[in-house]
């Protein structure tokens, strides 16, 4: 397994601030995430977390610091790296299938019509949205268009979905089933996501491994929790495991008091290159090491001549 699929090396963030000078939100963060591995990032409003998400989406250059997906040094927007916003930045003079065939005909320029539409339906199944294809954003509900969204990210293969949070517009119930159905795409294709969210729960639900920032500005990385739960958790029986609540009660004092005193109680031989990995344990024994995580699967695109261009 790649342990730095993405690395995230010594990156800051500085904006002139009122009246002269610079203010730091963020400096000298490093984080290593593996091929497939499903990261959370956590923290306070403004310590940096959709900066942090830019960079690695290539909107915006840090202003310091390199960040290197797969063996290449980030230098701008790339099909390679899909975003999901909040928001869910539909094209809204088209169909579901015309969004979603319009990202797989950018990927693959060469690619038929047909090609081009199967594999735009193939994902839109994916999603739930079968029966959909020729609606506009406008007829859609707001978890249905954020499904459109999911499937306009997959349907690219991209190297890294970044996630900036996705759900958090939506009502509990669509949220849930999003949530589901986000995690079993993505454990099944060995997909590696980049996800911000304020919400513990989804994080624990949802991630491998969860980034703790503290409080801006010169926000950090306090440290790397590992999810302690089994791979195979579900929602519905999630709180019986036996470190669920070692993991919340972990996240949640970190959110309340730790956020803000870490950089004053720095802990004894921390190294912000290699922030600590954490993994909070409950009463109950520790499950066995999980088994390594799928190398992400491609969905086969054969046909199609010349390839990605
Ligand atoms: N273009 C800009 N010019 C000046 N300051 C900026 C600019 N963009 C962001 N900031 C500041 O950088 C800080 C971090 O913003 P960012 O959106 O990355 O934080 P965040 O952790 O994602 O916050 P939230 O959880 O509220 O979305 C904020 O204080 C914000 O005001």
């Amino acid at each position: 397994m790649n342990e730095r699929f993405i690395s995230i090396e010594g990156i800051a963030r500085r904006y002139p601030a009122p009246g002269g000078g610079t203010t730091t939100i963020f400096e000298d963060l490093w984080l290593a995430v593996a091929r497939g591995e499903f990261v959370c990032v956590i923290g306070h409003s403004g310590c940096g977390k959709t900066s942090v998400l830019n960079i690695l989406a290539g909107l915006e250059a840090p202003s310091e610091g390199v960040v290197v997906v797969d063996g290449q040094a980030i230098e701008g927007p790339s099909l390679d790296r899909a975003v999901i916003f909040q928001g869910h930045a539909l094209l809204p003079w088209r169909s579901v299938i015309g969004n979603v065939g319009y990202a797989v005909s950018s990927r693959w320029r060469k690619a038929s019509r047909a090609e081009i539409e199967e594999r735009a339906k193939r994902f839109i199944d994916l999603v739930g949205l079968k029966g959909n294809e020729l609606k506009k954003p406008a007829e859609l509900s707001g978890g249905m268009r954020q499904r459109v969204g999911i499937a306009r990210a997959l349907s690219i293969e991209p190297k890294i979905m970044l996630m900036d949070e996705p759900f958090s517009a939506l009502d509990a119930l669509t949220r849930g089933t999003l949530q589901d159905e986000v995690r079993r795409i993505c454990t099944s294709t060995g997909q590696t996501v980049f996800m911000i969210t304020h919400d513990v729960d989804e994080a624990i639900y949802l991630a491998d491994k969860i980034v703790l920032m503290t409080n801006g500005p010169q926000a950090m990385i306090a440290e790397v929790v590992e999810n302690p739960l089994p791979k195979d958790r579900a929602r519905d029986t999630i709180h019986r495991e036996g470190d669920y609540y070692a993991v919340r009660n972990h996240l949640v004092d970190f959110l309340v008091a730790r956020s803000k005193t870490f950089r004053d109680e720095m802990p004894a031989g921390y190294d912000q290159r290699k922030p600590p990995l954490v993994r909070p344990a409950g009463s109950l024994p520790v499950e066995p090491a999980a088994p390594e995580r799928p190398v992400a699967k491609t969905i086969p695109f054969p046909s199609v001549a010349g390839g990605r261009d």
